[in-house]
Formats: structure tokens, C-alpha cells, sequence
């Protein structure tokens, strides 16, 4: 059989890196096919070759057994080459039809798209309303317009970048069902994911990549989860051990907040409430887009409109305090999105560093004391295995993960009081995740009061001494998470809880 993808001895080099170094890689059709590989092992860099949006320096590429180039992903998708990124690019303010229609050639009549669109949707099994706002729909949603947005255009390979990150355990269900239905009718697919289990139920091939190089290629069924581990990063993920420890004082206490909307897009908060103790880690689970930000904004103090009396932190009603005033009395954030946010792409690794360290050790009499920031940077990349260059590497050319790595390193460095995370270890390998679950976890015994949001709902069972639900911008009651079970906390996140408010379903 001619296989549908070909590449052979591809090789991409980085001022820095390598990032693929004579890889192979064979697609069949109709393939479901795993790309698997620590962070910063070359993965991504692989699919924007096959993509069109990253020239390799040398290799061939073959399609259907013929040799091409791929000069962009316009060209790729000529080919029948779709891709699903991890970030999606949609407009909030158009409806799903006129986000479809901006990429499509001028003159495209929207009332034969719109039926297109509602075509194939159904076809596989996607719901999805063409003539919705993308503002209205949920972050699973909205993946699914830009899986109909790939399959408009009958991919024959279609490649999904850690597609399952955002979804809750249903979604995941029904994003596999569309994805079997399209391998049945020939299609091929490549799957990136740091996910494990999912890779064994889903593919038929898998791949190992290891510091741009191919390490292997296995049938993911026939493996453990320990055994792909090993392939991948050379050993099983250490054990992350949460020990109980007895309950201290209050740090952080959010008191009856409710805040309108920021803006039109945004959640209301209603009415929410609980406390955070030292030397505790409390878990706040939920789907996306269901008043996770704004809370986050609240607390960090990026959004200062709330009630005073709303959000008190180490003795002190804080709620109209500025982040920096916060965060210069032992207050520390990681927020969701990396880039933009929780580093400044465009600043090395260093620079990034004054973003949160900002006290007599790094900045004396006005001067930033750079010698101090590139020694921090370099324990930071030591100490959490940071693939970087070194603490004068920009942060936008890490891979995903290993930023998150170093952000995450910044934040415990400081050895805050409280720390507020979004996301601990979205994109992260199996054996980083460990890491980073372990370093909260001594950073909690050390009598910091941690705020975790995940959408993992393991990941939260496996750190979080208490567990609360966010749905439609408002809390459940905290449990214990000794007390608390899989089942119960996804009926909390539709909104259901004993004695809540919600009578409509949350954003699931
Ligand atoms: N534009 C760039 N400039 C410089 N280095 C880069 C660039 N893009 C990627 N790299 C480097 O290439 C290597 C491979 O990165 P890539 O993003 O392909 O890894 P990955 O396997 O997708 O990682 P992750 O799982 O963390 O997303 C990394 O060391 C990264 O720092």
C-alpha cells in the first residue's frame, strides 16, 4: 500500500537547538497515528513542516508517494492536508458561518455555507450551530467550528494538536467517535497529545520522538502506560505522593463576590465565597468559560472594581489592592495563557524574570542588577529541566511546555504566601507534570495556601486537599477531596449542586 505521508531524514535546526534531527515519520491511510514526545522534543515543529509553516533545512517529504514541497498551509490544504491548532483563531463578535467564510475565496454566498457547514456537522456526529456568535459558545464548541472548518475542506490527513486539553470527559468521547468515523472513510490522522491513556485508546501507530530524533515506533494498544512513559522520557513518571496535613489559618478568603461583566464576553460573578488555608491546596474544577478568568482576575488583583471586603488575603481586605501591591506582600499568579501574559515572548528568559521577582535583589536604587536576574533564570532552568538555550534565550522560542515549566519555576522560587494557579500543567510531558505537582505540593507543605485551577480532573484529585466547583460563575460548597468522587464533581460542574441557584446548564 502507498502510504499517504512520507517524511524521510527531515532536520530542522534552531540557533539553539536541533529540533528535528533526521526524523521519519509513515502515515497510512486511514491511520490514526500518535506523535509522542517530552516537551521540547520537536513534535510541533514536525507538524508545521508537514503544514507548510516551517521550511525544513533538509529531508523529503512524499505525498501519496510523489515528492513535494509545501510552501504554506494554504498549499498544504490544496493537498487535502487540514490542521487543528491548539489555539483557535475565531472572532467573537461573527457568527460561525462568517468565521468559516474568512478563509474561504471571496464571494462565498453564506446562506450555501451555512447548509454546507450544518452538512457536515451532522455527518459526523459534530453539534454545531452555524448561525451562533462564536461569544455564545463554550471552548468545546468552538473547537468543534474549527474541526468543521478542517473537514470542509475533505482533508485526507487531518492533524490535531493536543486536541483534548479543553474538553471535558464527554466531549473527549465524542471527539474519538468523529475521529474512528473519519479513519473508517480513509482519512489519516496525526495526533499529538501528552496524554497516555488517550493514546492508547484512540491510535493504531505511535511514534516517540526524544530531543528531535525518532526513538521509537509502537502500537500503542499493545503498550502500558509505564512502558510508553519509558520510551518517551527514559523512565516511569515518578510517584507524586500528597500527604494530609493538619489545617491552619486563613490566607486567602473570598466573602460573598459578585461583579458584573467586564465586558459583553465576560461571566458575571455571583455570589461566590470560600477560604484557602496555609499549608493547603484547594482545587477549583469546571469547564472553561465558566467565570474561571474573572475570578483569577479578582484575586490577582488585575481587576480591582470588586468590593473591598470581597477578597481579604493575610489579614487585610484586599480587594481594591493593584496586582503589585499583592504581590509585593507575598502573593503569586501563574496565569493560563503563557505568552503575553504569564512571560514576555519578545524578553530572555532573564528579563522575564522581573515580571514577578521585583525587590532589593534584583532591582537596587533604580538598576536592574542583570548578573542577579541570569543566575535566578539559570537555577529556575536548572532546577525544573527547562529546554532552553540559557537565561538569555527569548521566551517565545521555547516549545509550550517548557515555558510553562519555567514560569511555574519563577513563581515557587519566590516563595510566596499564596499562590494562584491556572492550568499547572497544561501541555506538559508526563514526567515535567510530576514535577511540577510536586514541587505545589512542597511548596503547601512549606505553609503556602495554594489556588489551583485545572480542567484535569485527575490531576486535581491527585494535589487538591479540598475541591470546589465553578459553574456559571458561581461556587459549590468545598468538600474534602478524600470525600469527593469523579461522578459528583461532574454533575457540580453542570451547575447541579444541593442547594444551588442554577437552573440552566453551565458551559459545558
Ligand atoms: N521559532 C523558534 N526559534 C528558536 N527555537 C525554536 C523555535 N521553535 C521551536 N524551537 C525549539 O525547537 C525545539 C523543539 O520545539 P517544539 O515546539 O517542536 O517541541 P514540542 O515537542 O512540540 O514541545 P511541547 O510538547 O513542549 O509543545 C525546542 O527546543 C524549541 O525551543
Amino acid at each position: 500500500m502507498t502510504s499517504r505521508l512520507a517524511l524521510k531524514n527531515i532536520s530542522k535546526r534552531y540557533p539553539a537547538v536541533v529540533a528535528n534531527d533526521g526524523v521519519d515519520l509513515t502515515v497510512q491511510p486511514g491511520e490514526i497515528h500518535a506523535v509522542l514526545g517530552e516537551n521540547g522534543a520537536g513534535k510541533s515543529t514536525l507538524m508545521k513542516i508537514i503544514y507548510g509553516v516551517t521550511a525544513p533545512d533538509s529531508g523529503q517529504v512524499f505525498w501519496d508517494g510523489q515528492e513535494i514541497h509545501v510552501s504554506s498551509p494554504a498549499a498544504a490544504r490544496q493537498l487535502g492536508i487540514g490542521m487543528v491548532f491548539q489555539h483557535f483563531s475565531l472572532f467573537d463578535t461573527l457568527t460561525v458561518t462568517e468565521n468559516i467564510a474568512l478563509g474561504l475565496p471571496q464571494g462565498t454566498r453564506l446562506d450555501e455555507l451555512e447548509r454546507r457547514i450544518a452538512d457536515t456537522a451532522n455527518e459526523y456526529g459534530l453539534d454545531l450551530e452555524p448561525s451562533r456568535h462564536v461569544h455564545t459558545l463554550s471552548v468545546g464548541e468552538c473547537q468543534r467550528v474549527e474541526i468543521v472548518r478542517a473537514l470542509l475542506g475533505r482533508p485526507r490527513l487531518l492533524i490535531l494538536d493536543e486536541p483534548t486539553s479543553v474538553l471535558t470527559p464527554q466531549a473527549v468521547g465524542k471527539l474519538f467517535d468523529t475521529l474512528r468515523q473519519l479513519a473508517s472513510e480513509g482519512c489519516s490522522i496525526l495526533y499529538i497529545s501528552h496524554k497516555l491513556d488517550e493514546i492508547r485508546a484512540l491510535c493504531h501507530t505511535c511514534t516517540v520522538m526524544r530531543g528531535g530524533k525518532v526513538t521509537g515506533v509502537c502500537k500503542p494498544g499493545e503498550q502500558t502506560e509505564a512502558s510508553l512513559s519509558r520510551l518517551m522520557i527514559g523512565a516511569e513518571p515518578p510517584v507524586v505522593t500528597h500527604r494530609p496535613a493538619p489545617p491552619r489559618e486563613k490566607l486567602l478568603s473570598v466573602h460573598q463576590l459578585s461583579l458584573g461583566k467586564a465586558h459583553p464576553f465576560a461571566t458575571e460573578l455571583s455570589n461566590i465565597s470560600f477560604d484557602v488555608h496555609a499549608g493547603e491546596i484547594l482545587g477549583i474544577a469546571g469547564v472553561s468559560g465558566n467565570g474561571q478568568q474573572e475570578l483569577l482576575a479578582v484575586l490577582s488583583g488585575e481587576d480591582t472594581r470588586a468590593d473591598p471586603n470581597a477578597v481579604w488575603f493575610d489579614g487585610q481586605a484586599v480587594g481594591r489592592r493593584s496586582a503589585a501591591w499583592r504581590r509585593a506582600r507575598g502573593m503569586a499568579f501563574v496565569p493560563e495563557e503563557r505568552l503575553g501574559r504569564g512571560a514576555v515572548p519578545e524578553l530572555s528568559l532573564a528579563q522575564n524574570i522581573l515580571l514577578s521577582h521585583q525587590d532589593n535583589s534584583t532591582i537596587r536604587r533604580g538598576f536592574i542588577r542583570k548578573g542577579e536576574i541570569s543566575r535566578l533564570a539559570g537555577e529556575i532552568i536548572e532546577r525544573f529541566g527547562v529546554k532552553a538555550a540559557g537565561p538569555q534565550a527569548q521566551a517565545g522560542s521555547l516549545s509550550g511546555g517548557n515555558l510553562q515549566k519555567y514560569i511555574i519555576g519563577r513563581e515557587v522560587t519566590r516563595r510566596p504566601k499564596a499562590l494562584l494557579v491556572a492550568q499547572p500543567t497544561w501541555g506538559v510531558d508526563v514526567g515535567a507534570a510530576a514535577q511540577i505537582r510536586s514541587e505545589l505540593l512542597a511548596l503547601r507543605d512549606a505553609g503556602c495556601a495554594l489556588l489551583i485551577i485545572s480542567e484535569e480532573l485527575d490531576e486535581l484529585f491527585q494535589v487538591s486537599d479540598r475541591l470546589i466547583v465553578i459553574a456559571k460563575g458561581r461556587v459549590s460548597p468545598a468538600i474534602k477531596t478524600a470525600e469527593a468522587d469523579l461522578d459528583l464533581i461532574g454533575q457540580w460542574m453542570s451547575g447541579l449542586w444541593a442547594g444551588s441557584a442554577a437552573t440552566e446548564s453551565a458551559h459545558v
